[in-house]
């Protein structure tokens, strides 16, 4: 098969070693389980779930890379799906640039997915799959906001913040996962931008800083981030309306 016919091949990389400060003391917080299932593993079938889908990296506590294994063999993934456990960094972007160098040759669309948006429906990461095989090279889900925003001038703990500016809502989006790329503009991205200690806090941002597109498809509600504890009732919340409908 000619380069140019051969089918386009899509990794997802999974960083999930963060502690989950946010959340309270515990397990790191992609272990933590919903409805008796680590986050993690939840997290790993949302991306095993698109047909697009053939490896999956996840990237571990550098403490946690056996367990991690483990828990990956006991539950079983669709057979088409590979996956790899490689240990993660100090920061969420140096996460990814390890899951990103642990992905072998013949790569072409990478998608990078927080462990931390376990319940993320299918649909929504064939969108963002769909749009890069459609020419984009770089691709984010996410939602119009609820609330208005601020931008405020960060004072002293307890003091009031003043207000400087009231950006217009109609334009903001608030921004999910998986988020969708050509591999070699991500790899580049994260190769200039994370190395100058640029602080984005998601991995197109480092691709806008590169001075290429980035564009929107429609995210889902239920790719929340679980961050702080009320997010975890939610989180189960959901997974027992998905029970409900599906009759069991
Ligand atoms: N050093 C890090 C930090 C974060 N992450 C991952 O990046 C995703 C988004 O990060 P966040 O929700 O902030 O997770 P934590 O860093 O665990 O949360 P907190 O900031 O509350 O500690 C999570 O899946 C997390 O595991 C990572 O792989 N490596
Ligand atoms: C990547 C991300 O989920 C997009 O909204 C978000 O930026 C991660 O932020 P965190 O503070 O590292 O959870």
């Amino acid at each position: 098969m000619s380069d140019e016919t051969r089918p386009l091949r899509t990794a997802a990389v999974i960083p999930a070693a963060g502690r989950g400060v946010r959340l309270g003391p515990g397990a790191p917080k992609a272990l933590r389980a919903l409805n008796g299932t680590p986050m993690l593993v939840h997290a790993v079938r949302a991306m095993a779930a698109s047909r697009a889908v053939s490896l999956v990296v996840v990237v571990a506590p550098a403490d946690g890379v056996g367990e991690v294994k483990r828990l990956l063999d006991e539950h079983a993934l669709p057979s088409r799906t590979d996956y790899l456990v490689v240990p993660g960094g100090d920061a969420r972007q140096e996460s990814v640039r390890l899951g990103l160098e642990a992905l072998p040759e013949g790569i072409d669309i990478v998608l990078v997915h927080d462990a931390a948006r376990p319940l993320v429906p299918v649909d929504t990461v064939d969108a963002v799959v769909e749009a890069v095989r459609d020419g984009a090279v770089a691709v984010v889900p996410a939602l119009p906001l609820a609330d208005t925003v601020k931008e405020v001038e960060p004072t002293a703990p307890g003091e009031p913040e003043p207000v400087v500016a009231t950006p217009e809502r109609a334009r903001l989006r608030a921004v999910q996962t998986p988020q969708g790329f050509d591999h070699d503009t991500l790899v580049n991205a994260h190769a200039t931008i994370a190395l100058a200690g640029d602080g984005a806090t998601d991995d197109a941002g480092m691709v806008e800083r590169l001075g290429a597109p980035v564009v929107v498809v429609p995210g889902h509600e239920e790719a929340f981030k679980v961050t702080r504890p009320l997010d975890l009732v939610l989180a189960e919340a959901v997974l027992a309306r998905r029970r409900a409908n599906d009759g069991f």
